[in-house]
């Protein structure tokens, strides 16, 4: 049970602690913030709505623990990452409840996650350790006009305090993904986990906490994002944030000051099939890859624009397939659960309406009961129309029939995001020349788009985001070079 056994310290009578100093603590401010359960509406649980003080405080320690934590051996901050891999998949179960609960995750793709964020943490310290013990060794005359009298010895340190700010859909794997390059590269946490999602990244925090981090090394603050995220954003103690999330993070581009910044945003993620595709093949990618978790991946197929020659082939196999989709609660492992909110819900019901009004082709009737909307195919969409563009975050998908393949590209280049796309199509060499004109940051060939596996790199252009992730790249973002020259005498040949 959540906060419950193995978590009893990180609940004080209905409201999850926050963690500072190494302590789960009670807030000052007397307040909390409710978090709803998408499934019945009603409140699942209570955080600590955090003060400015207390966020200061969590700062300031993180900023003394850290320089502790950037003098440990490497071996050392690997094996604690692999004490709190280790008890993070131990309390797989609990974990998972809570994502039920708090973001209607169905019960074994929590699982899931939590498992993989247990391999993600495993992997980012032993990629780490390695990439951290290695540097760059230079011989001053391999540049014209010198000579070999001065050796440079480059190497990786730490930025210092990582504010990580992962969304709704991921909490703790998109925490994790974070949190543990943040640590094996010697950086201090502090997270911020998203409202809805927060227990279940506080529970993953105690796991961190049971492994035996230094006091103060990591922090999770909560309280809404629209209330302390300014404060954490523009803190003068932050030193590189990492965010995951909607143009939430467009906006905290603007306010961050001279400091690393690694985003990973919104997708229109763009599914182009060609005349000579595989559509068994198409359309099982689209059932896996644009309606699992209800479609609230930003990885997720947005829009399908397929070839007229092969649309009514590819659109019947996938309507088919979508009338075996299991709609209902997560609790049930249902393939398609209520999303993550009313307001979600909301905007997705005025994207539908929109494409109704303008002409679109529903191939199942629009329903609706609160937050749980059933899977949606809208075809014979137009340009004019809002979903051929915005990023619904939910179970429905628009088709847009088109003549040639650089109309399908052009669909997809047109788009303010960029962040993954998929063609599929049995010429490897076509292929290879659309998956080249997409100007996306990842594409898949005959495959739906993925952030997984987890040491890929993952990136966003445009408005999908700043940076790439994945372990390796997250590792090196948060980092910062030194170098240290000697300067000889004399020139020097070593002569071996
Ligand atoms: N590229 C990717 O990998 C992903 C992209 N997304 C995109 O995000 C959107 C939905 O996810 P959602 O979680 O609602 O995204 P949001 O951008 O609303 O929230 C993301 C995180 O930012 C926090 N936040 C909100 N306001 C601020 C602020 N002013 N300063 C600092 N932090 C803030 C949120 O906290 P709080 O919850 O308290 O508001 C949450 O932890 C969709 O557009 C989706 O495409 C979502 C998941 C992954
Ligand atoms: O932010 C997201 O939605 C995730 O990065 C998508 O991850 P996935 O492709 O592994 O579901």
């Amino acid at each position: 049970m959540a906060g419950q056994g193995f978590f009893q310290d990180i609940l004080d009578g209905d409201v999850f602690k926050f963690y500072a100093d190494g302590e789960w603590k009670t807030s000052t401010s007397g307040k909390s913030v409710g978090i709803t359960n998408p499934s019945t509406l009603k409140t699942a649980f209570k955080v600590q709505a955090c003060t400015q003080d207390e966020v200061n405080k969590a700062i300031e320690s993180a900023k003394v623990a850290q320089k502790a934590w950037a003098k440990t051996p490497l071996w050392k901050r690997a094996e604690a990452l692999h004490r709190f891999a280790g008890i993070l998949k131990d309390q797989k179960n609990v974990i998972a409840e809570c994502l039920v609960k708090e973001v209607a995750k169905a019960q074994k793709d929590s699982v899931t996650e939590v498992v993989r964020s247990g391999d993600l943490i495993s992997y980012s310290a032993e990629e780490g350790i390695r990439i951290m013990a290695e540097g760059k060794f230079l011989a001053s005359d391999s540049f014209p006009g010198n000579g070999r009298n001065k050796y440079c010895l480059a190497s990786k340190t730490p930025l210092g305090v990582v504010l990580c700010i992962p969304p709704f859909n991921y909490p703790v794997n998109l925490a994790v993904s974070k949190i543990a390059p943040a640590l094996i590269t010697g950086n201090a946490v502090i997270l911020k986990p998203p409202t809805q999602g927060a227990v279940s990244a506080l529970h993953m925090v105690h796991c961190a906490h049971m492994a035996g981090f230094p006091k103060g090394l990591i922090a999770a603050v909560t309280g809404k994002g629209s209330e302390i995220g300014d404060l954490l954003t523009m803190h003068p103690g932050i030193d590189c944030i990492s965010f995951t999330g909607g143009d939430t993070g467009i906006a905290i581009s603007k306010k961050a000051g001279m400091i690393p910044l690694q985003m990973e945003l919104g997708g229109k993620d763009c599914c182009i099939v060609l005349e000579d595709a595989d559509l068994e093949l198409a359309a099982n990618n689209v059932i896996k890859g644009g309606y699992s978790y209800s479609g609230q991946r930003c990885t997720a197929i947005k829009v399908i624009c397929v070839m007229e020659s092969v649309a009514e082939e590819l659109v019947k196999n996938i309507v088919d397939k979508m009338a075996k989709l299991k709609v209902g609660m997560p609790e049930d492992n249902c393939d398609i659960t209520p999303v993550v909110s009313q307001s979600s819900a909301n905007y997705i019901q005025g994207l539908v309406e929109d494409a109704q009004a303008k002409g679109a082709k529903f191939h199942q009737e629009w329903k609706r009961e609160n937050n749980l909307i059933h899977p949606l195919l809208i075809d014979n969409v137009t340009p004019d129309m809002r979903i051929a563009w915005e990023e619904p975050f939910g179970p429905v998908i628009p088709v847009i029939r088109i003549k040639t393949v650089e109309e399908g590209i052009h669909h997809c280049n047109a788009n303010n995001f960029a962040l993954q796309g998929c063609v599929f199509t049995k010429d490897i060499n076509k292929a290879i020349l659309v998956s080249n004109a997409m100007e996306s940051g990842t594409i898949q060939i005959n495959a739906a788009p993925a952030r997984g596996p987890d040491h890929f790199p993952f990136q966003g252009l445009r408005d999908s985001g700043i940076g790439s992730q994945g372990v390796t790249n997250s590792i090196l973002m948060m980092t910062k070079v030194k170098s240290t020259v000697i300067n000889l005498p004399v020139e020097s040949y070593t002569m071996g």
